[in-house]
Formats: structure tokens, C-alpha cells, sequence
């Protein structure tokens, strides 16, 4: 099967035990919900290629424990991320308090230019909500988050979400706010758009194998 696409990013999926942050990789991936859901050690890979703004995207996709214990171990990839799922849970007023840390840990460690996307998750469960719609806007307006409710149990926003953070980062890359050249962006060139910029010749032949 061919594995052509014009661009890589690198992204992780981080917030609070609990909330949901494997379930939603997996129904993004799968298009299932993963029912026996364990708490994850260290951290899991998935990766997908989207469909983006016309352009193929590959999405490299560490999924962090979200446990204090394994804290040190996931802080270590975050270097470089180009995206974030930053994940809390809709009826755990606690994940939401602790976003501030995330977000904190999330710009110090992966870079002031990491896209991130605040992702309510658990949405099906409204009823035992803790956490207001609007309260969450509202603080992702106030740390510049682009912000949606998800539910890895139905599938809804599941996609939208990756989609929507990705596109993000595209358009920043074509207004020149983000670099692909520049090392730690957690952005690569694929051979699609190798053999594109390769035919204007404007770009050098090892942009592909340089480290995220
Ligand atoms: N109802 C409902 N339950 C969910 C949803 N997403 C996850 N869960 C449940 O929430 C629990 C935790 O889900 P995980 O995906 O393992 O949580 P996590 O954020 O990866 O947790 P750590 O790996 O410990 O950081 C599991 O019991 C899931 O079945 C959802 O959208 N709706």
C-alpha cells in the first residue's frame, strides 16, 4: 500500500488520567470504542494519514499516560511536537483543573509554536457533567486554544478534532508562521511534496530523513 504524503506531524495527546485520551486515539485510528480501556504506561503510538486543506497528511500520534508516576518519561516527547490534544473529561471538574499544568508543561517543553486543541471529552455523558460548555471556551479563549467537546464512545468530533488541529498548523505553515526547515518543528516533508518542491527545485534532497 503506498505511504505518499506531503506532510509529517508530530503530535501528542495529553491531559489527566482517565480522560479518555486512549479511547480517543483508538477510535481515531480504529473507528471503534476501546471498551477495556487500562490506564497507559509511558506512552503508546498510533499514526494516520488524513486527508487536509487538499494536502496528505501523516499524523504521528504519541499517546502520554496521563498518571503523575510515568510524568518524566512522557515530558521526554514532547520535544518538537508540532500538535496537541491537550484531553480533559466533561464530568471530572479535577482534569479541568489541571489543564493550566498541561498547557504549562506543553509550551515549555514541546515549543511556544505547538498548535494545541483543548478537547472536552465524554460528551455522551452529559448528565453527569461537571464542566460547562461555555466555562471551557472560555478558558481556551483566554490560552488561545482552539476548543472542542468530543466522545470517543460515539466517534463525535473524534476526527474533527485531529482535522481541525492539523489544518492549523497547514495554514500556519503556508503563511510562513510556522518553519518545516526549522529543527524541532515536528514537521517533515513526505515524498509527495519532496518530488513537488524537488521538480521547482527549491529544496534539497535530504529535507525528507531530517530528524522531527
Ligand atoms: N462514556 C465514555 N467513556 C469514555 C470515553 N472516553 C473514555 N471513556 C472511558 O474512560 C476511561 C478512561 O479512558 P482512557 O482512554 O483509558 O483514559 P486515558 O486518558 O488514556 O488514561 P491514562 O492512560 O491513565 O492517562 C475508560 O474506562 C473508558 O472506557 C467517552 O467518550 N465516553
Amino acid at each position: 500500500m503506498s505511504e505518499s504524503y506531503d506532510y509529517l506531524f508530530k503530535f501528542l495527546v495529553i491531559g489527566s488520567a482517565g480522560a479518555g485520551k486512549s479511547c480517543i486515539l483508538h477510535q481515531f485510528i480504529e473507528s471503534k470504542f476501546k471498551d477495556n480501556s487500562s490506564h497507559t504506561i509511558g506512552v503508546e503510538f498510533g499514526s494516520k494519514i488524513v486527508k487536509v486543506g487538499g494536502k496528505s497528511v501523516k499524523l504521528q500520534i504519541w499517546d502520554t499516560a496521563g498518571q503523575e508516576r510515568f510524568r518524566s518519561v512522557t515530558r521526554s516527547y514532547y520535544r518538537g511536537a508540532a500538535g496537541a490534544l491537550l484531553v480533559y473529561d466533561i464530568t471530572s471538574r479535577d482534569s479541568f483543573n489541571a489543564l493550566s499544568n498541561w498547557l504549562r508543561d506543553a509550551r515549555s517543553l514541546a515549543g511556544p509554536n505547538i498548535v494545541i486543541l483543548l478537547v472536552g471529552n465524554k460528551k455522551d455523558l452529559d448528565a453527569k457533567r461537571e464542566v460547562t460548555f461555555l466555562e471551557a471556551s472560555k478558558f481556551a479563549q483566554e490560552n488561545e486554544l482552539i476548543f472542542l467537546e468530543s466522545s470517543a464512545k460515539t466517534g463525535e468530533n473524534v476526527e474533527e478534532s485531529f482535522l481541525k488541529c492539523s489544518k492549523t498548523i497547514l495554514s500556519k505553515i503556508e503563511t510562513g508562521e510556522l518553519d518545516p526547515e526549522r529543527i524541532g518543528s515536528g514537521i517533515q516533508y513526505g515524498d509527495l511534496k519532496h518530488l513537488q518542491t524537488n521538480n521547482t527545485a527549491r529544496r534539497q534532497p535530504d529535507c525528507v530523513c531530517r530528524p522531527l
